[in-house]
């Protein structure tokens, strides 16, 4: 069966997926969730539900626990919403991705769709090495190819060598053409969602310029402004803030609710993209997210814990002893891996 993801809010209800799951609109009770799924309860962030509303999403079981029973980490699924927040503790790896071809070309890219370069596929398997003991549950990135690419070779490096596999909703037919029938097979992947809200900023007329010859043409102050201000969009193009409307406003309504779950996610997106929601997760002012600057392929960890997110720097390497970046939950589980693994 399809990974059925269903969300009810408040009163409607978008169904996903063949399960035949009835959900009773408005007065949230659920009613017929089959086996094999259970109820995820999550409150609304923002929007679709009035404020204190509670937000089911029901999730095929196998799909959205940790493929394997990881005993350190696993969300613990019988907690009420607040236990949930104080019992939980996440992990949160953002990866701006490798270095594209237009990256090395100096060109604006925006939402054009480029793939990496050798260096930014070296650059992507560093950023997995560096990530090799972290447990990831699932993954988020762009709908574009040099995002998803990142995502997907960084994963060829993760010890636990779970499967990521890119979930197709798009319409039914991709959901049915793409179901996965075998339980221990679903455990042993990590579902990977691509989402256009994560795109790099729309660059407008720029996109495909050279940005040295820009800035020769229009001024480097002004290119400056396009490029690192938080409200001045370049011409026909997005501003930060723009950008940032829509990155946010679903990393607030699909990703932290996972994390809230106790889910560790990996988000593998692209520079603006990305300094939009570290703005939100470090609540950088629009005067100090001017000088925020993201390279290629180097992971960032966060861990949520109690609805805050706490910055852990960038994982230096996975053998690395003092790695500052680990706590302790995190420490166990590459304990548990060593263990599993030898
Ligand atoms: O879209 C692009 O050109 C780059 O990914 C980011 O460009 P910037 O560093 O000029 O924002």
């Amino acid at each position: 069966m399809a990974n059925a993801m269903l969300h009810q809010t408040v009163g409607t209800l978008q169904l996903h997926g063949s399960s035949g799951i009835h959900f009773q609109g408005g007065n949230n009770s659920v009613r017929l969730v089959p086996k094999g799924f259970k109820v995820e309860v999550g409150f609304c962030k923002r929007g679709i539900c009035s404020s204190g509303e509670k937000k089911f999403s029901v999730i095929q079981a196998s799909a959205s626990q940790t493929s394997v029973f990881d005993p350190v980490l696993s969300p613990s699924n019988n907690g009420t919403h607040e236990s949930l927040k104080k019992s939980n503790e996440a992990a949160l790896i953002l990866i701006r991705h490798g270095e594209s071809l237009w990256n090395e070309k100096n060109l604006f890219t925006g939402c054009v769709d480029v793939p990496l370069t050798k260096k930014g596929v070296e650059e992507a398997i560093e950023a997995g090495k560096r990530i090799s003991n972290i447990p990831v549950d699932m993954i988020f990135t762009s709908a574009l190819i040099r995002a998803q690419m990142t995502a997907m070779l960084a994963m060829t490096q993760h010890r636990r060598k779970k499967v990521p596999i890119i979930m197709h909703n798009e319409n039914e037919q991709a959901r049915v053409w793409s179901q996965i029938h075998s339980e221990d097979t679903i455990k042993q992947s990590i579902p990977v969602i691509a989402a256009w809200q994560l795109n790099e900023r729309m660059y407008g007329e720029l996109q495909g310029l050279n940005k040295q010859e820009t800035a020769d043409r229009f001024g480097k102050e002004k290119v400056h402004e396009w490029r690192r201000s938080y409200d001045i969009p370049p011409p026909n193009g997005e501003s930060l803030e723009m950008c940032a409307e829509r990155a946010v406003a679903y990393f607030k309504d699909e990703i932290e609710p996972q994390l809230l779950s106790g889910k560790n996610v990996m988000i593998a997106a692209h520079g603006n993209s990305l300094r939009s929601i570290i703005m939100y997760l470090d609540k950088l002012t629009s005067q100090e997210v001017i000088s925020l600057e993201l390279s290629t392929g180097i992971p960032m960890l966060y861990i949520f814990k109690e609805g805050k997110f706490i910055r852990r720097g960038s994982p230096i390497a996975p053998t690395e002893a003092g790695v500052y970046a680990y706590t302790r939950k995190l420490a166990q589980y590459r304990q548990k891996l060593d263990e599993m693994l030898h």
